[in-house]
């Protein structure tokens, strides 16, 4: 069983103070430090210069994708290309509507309010948001006891970026209010390589071509764990190589550090022999699925299923999901012949 480091959880939330700062040091902060997602960039290039030309608000956008593709990265790109100021918070941190009427009368004009993880908003706070949205007016309750009454309050003209991993748990009403909305897709290897070298750059670390793409490879797709890879090649450079990164220190340090050489995560691994070993290689439902591998069956469409789809793991079928040969042979099985044995 090939398990990740938990360095290298794409989500980021195991991140030490030390690698949250040293992410933000990489993040882009501008479309031309941006690699990839050509299609999303040239559209948000396009309403943010016209919304700057007409002094206006952008649209309200969504941000959604699996974890670690650049939605927060874009938040703050968009804030910095309209030259405006950018306040952030998540769903789950906003629980009463107070906490948002706060944010949101402080906003200036054009502002960016960013609120990540907004499937996980209150029924509440989102219902408060609606008229926010919608006619920049809120209304904020005044006086408690018998004086108690609510009044209107005129916001500046402002942009609502949503970012969020389950796009699917959106309720309808939330999803309509967005103007614009991007789905981030996974990078390919050579966008990754790209990223690589731009990040070693900042690192001031020196590297291969092939040590690049090689990282790049191994990296789910995914630019926060090319990072954090790159990030852990350097140490193994500096304490057992001569502080540059090549090809042979690179795959070392891969080695070293059991990333799988597709760069799938344990659970991307679990789910694939789940439907081996329990269900001889599918087609499985995707509920029957969720439970065998005790993971919500969204979650596994939204985050786990459109890498290994992309990468040649799995197919839909209208009966559910199949493994393809390739995941047979990435787990070093036989078709027919697998784990149980012959029962
Ligand atoms: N297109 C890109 N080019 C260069 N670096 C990128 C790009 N996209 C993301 N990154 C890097 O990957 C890191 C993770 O990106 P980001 O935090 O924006 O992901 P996210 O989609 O918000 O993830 P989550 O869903 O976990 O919040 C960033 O710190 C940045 O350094
Ligand atoms: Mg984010």
């Amino acid at each position: 069983m090939i398990v990740m480091n938990e360095n290298l959880d794409p989500s980021g939330e195991n991140f030490s103070p030390e690698e949250i700062d040293i992410e933000r040091a990489l993040r882009p902060l501008e479309f031309d430090d941006f690699a990839g997602q050509d299609q999303v960039l040239e559209n948000l290039k396009v309403f943010v210069e016209a919304a700057n030309q007409r002094g206006e608000a952008l649209d309200h956008t969504l941000f959604h994708g699996p974890p670690g593709l650049g939605k927060t990265t874009l938040a703050h790109i968009l804030a910095n290309e309209l030259s405006v100021g950018i306040k952030v918070t998540s769903g789950p941190v906003l629980d009463k509507p107070g906490d948002l009427a706060g944010l949101l009368t402080n906003l200036d004009e054009r502002d960016i309010l960013f609120i990540d993880e907004i499937h996980r908003l209150s029924p509440v706070v989102e219902e408060y948001l609606y008229s926010a949205m919608e006619d920049y007016r809120i209304d904020i309750m005044i006086e408690t006891g018998p004086n108690a009454r609510t009044v209107q309050i005129n916001l500046n003209p402002f942009t609502l970026v949503g970012a969020t991993t389950r796009s699917g748990l959106l309720t309808a009403p939330m999803r309509a209010r967005f103007g614009i909305s991007s789905r981030l897709q996974y990078y390919t290897t050579e966008l990754l390589s790209d990223i690589v070298q731009r990040s070693a750059e900042i690192l001031k670390v020196p590297i291969t071509l092939d040590a690049a793409i090689e990282i790049a490879g191994r990296s789910r797709g995914t630019p926060r764990i090319a990072n954090a890879l790159l990030r852990r090649v350097r140490d193994f450079a500096q304490i057992k190589g001569n502080g540059k990164i090549d090809m042979e220190i690179a795959q070392y340090g891969l080695k070293a550090l059991n990333v799988d050489t597709h760069g799938l995560d344990e659970m991307d691994n679990k789910i694939l022999e789940t439907i081996i070993d329990k269900f001889k290689g599918g087609p499985v439902g995707i509920t029957t699925l969720a439970t065998a591998v005790s993971e919500s069956a969204e979650t596994i469409e939204e985050v786990y299923e459109p890498f290994l789809i992309q990468q040649g793991f799995i197919y839909r079928t209208p009966r559910g999901r199949e493994v393809t040969e390739a995941a047979y042979r990435h787990l070093g099985r036989t078709k027919g012949n697998t784990q149980g044995g012959l029962f």
